[in-house]
């Protein structure tokens, strides 16, 4: 049987992730949706209203999941596996305050869980009016749109035009590989936003390569401090002795590295090893192969908070592997 796609929908609160998830469900008829609520307290009023759209969805709401995570959310995703014939497709909601990175990092790390679902993407509820405001205050809200493979920016009959140029900048200073749409009432292309994941390996390498040879300059258009930039690497890189470094790298800024992803190559091997980052580990997978054995050309996008490139760069310079002279 093949595995259930699964989404993270999140945002700061009130940006509109119940007023979305009721339209998906409505686009999406008649395919089933599952929705996990990660509500903190005991009123589940977004069940409530998202019930009422429709006969087909089926809810389950256990506490906060970033407050319980491992072993709750864990529970909830066998229960949910074993009822799998009930729904086409899995949806959680985080709260309004959650870093949805936690519940990432157990779809990415947990070989049953890897096995048993297909996870898709993390799309971010982004608030025009008020993001800006929120992102000088509230680190989750950094995190939310840093992770983030999709960006709807809701709420645009809120603001003026100018105003949401300089929202759509900020944004991109962030995260410059995630896709914005712009939107009111929680209606986006929902079509569109399906093929836009980059969680999962295939579409990290898609998305590294179209890139071509754009390149997101160290400390773009923000003044929260966010770093983003790319690393590129013309030669293979030594992926044993690397990944030492990435972990204890990863470790030493736990709460300052928010993202990294993207390919490299590792000497005699044909495929390209899809890298990522999430929380304080990270993930090497599989990938296609190179189609030109001279020409394996590595990049990697980090996104965080003052992070230096040049010690990033330092350090895998190190584990450059250079061809032998003799
Ligand atoms: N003006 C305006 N209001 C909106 C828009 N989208 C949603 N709202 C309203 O904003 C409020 C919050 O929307 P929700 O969908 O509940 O937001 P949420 O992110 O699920 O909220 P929390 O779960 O509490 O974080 C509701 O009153 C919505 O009707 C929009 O595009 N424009």
């Amino acid at each position: 049987m093949k595995t259930k796609p699964v989404h993270i929908i999140t945002s700061f609160l009130g940006a509109g992730k119940t007023t979305f998830l009721n339209h998906f469900i409505k686009e999406r008829l008649p395919e089933r949706i599952f929705v996990i609520e990660n509500e903190c307290g005991a009123t589940n009023v977004d069940g409530a209203l998202i019930m009422d759209g429709t006969e087909e969805i089926v809810e389950l709401t256990s506490g906060c999941l970033c407050c319980s995570l491992a072993d709750g959310l864990l529970d909830i995703l066998q229960d949910v596996y074993n009822r799998r014939d009930e729904y086409d497709r899995l949806v959680i909601e985080t709260t309004g305050i959650a870093d949805p990175s936690s519940i990432v990092q157990v779809f990415l790390e947990n070989p049953a869980v890897e096995k048993a679902f297909s996870f898709q993407q993390v799309i971010c509820l982004v608030d025009a009016g008020l993001v800006v405001e929120w992102l000088d205050e509230a680190e989750e809200a950094l995190r939310q749109i840093a992770i983030a493979d999709v960006l709807l920016v809701n709420k645009i009959d809120q603001i003026a035009e100018g105003k949401l140029h300089q929202v759509l900048a900020t944004l991109n200073g962030i995260n410059p590989q995630a896709k914005s749409y712009t939107g009111y009432d929680g209606i986006f292309p929902i079509e569109d936003i399906l093929q836009m994941g980059t969680i999962n390996p295939e579409a990290i390498e898609a998305v590294t390569n179209t890139q071509g040879h754009h390149h997101f300059q160290h400390g773009e258009t923000n003044n929260h401090k966010i770093s983003t930039f790319t690393l590129d690497f013309s030669h293979p890189l030594d992926l044993n002795e690397l990944q030492l470094d990435l972990n204890r790298i990863i470790h030493l800024y736990r709460h300052q590295v928010y993202r990294v992803k993207g390919v490299i190559a590792i000497p005699h091997y044909p495929n390209r090893v899809i890298l990522q980052s999430v929380r304080s580990t990270f993930v090497a997978t599989d990938g296609t192969p190179w189609e030109d054995e001279n020409n394996r050309e590595g990049r990697l996008v980090f996104i965080g908070r003052g992070l230096k490139k040049e010690a990033f760069e330092k350090m895998f310079n190190q584990h450059l592997v250079f061809p032998s002279i003799s």
